[in-house]
């Protein structure tokens, strides 16, 4: 793999990393992860990486590398998420519903990401959960939705 790409060691210990943080709220007890790989398109307009979708789980922590693709679906239209080194992209939005997103073909590939997502676990909990307070917006912080 040239030297360029993310290896899935490092992404992994990014996600790690992230977890440790996550962990206080209860949620590692559910992380897993899905490795990525989107081989280069000759025909990238012809088809699509992933098709729209959201996650269901609580969150998802998202490490792309440098070829970008992602997008998010905001008011009817799709928006880049360009890749930025050494950050991680957090899915969500302050209902614990998951945006809508895609990823698009490229000719320039492979593109490489690894997705951790974050959820109670297989195993049945009596456990309450609310939504994480730092990811609310102020105006949403008093009343959370769910
Ligand atoms: O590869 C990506 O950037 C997104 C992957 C994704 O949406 C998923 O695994 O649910
Ligand atoms: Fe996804």
């Amino acid at each position: 793999m040239a030297s360029q790409h993310l290896s899935l060691k490092k992404c992994c210990e990014a996600c790690e990393n992230s977890l440790s943080k996550i962990s206080r709220y209860g949620l590692h007890g559910g992380a897993r992860y899905l490795s990525h790989y989107y081989p280069a398109c000759p025909q990238p307009e012809l088809t699509i990486g992933i098709n729209k979708h959201s996650d269901g789980d609580f969150i998802t922590v998202l490490l792309q590398d440098h070829i970008g693709g992602l997008q998010v679906l905001h008011h009817n239209q799709w928006i880049d998420v360009p890749p930025k080194p050494g950050s991680l992209v957090l899915i969500s939005n302050d209902k614990y519903i998951s945006v809508e997103h895609r990823v698009l073909a490229n000719k320039v590939g492979p593109r490489i990401s690894v997705a951790c997502f974050f959820s109670t676990g297989a195993s049945p909990s009596s456990k309450l959960y609310g939504p994480i307070a730092e990811l609310l917006s102020e105006d949403k912080k008093g009343s959370p939705v769910h």
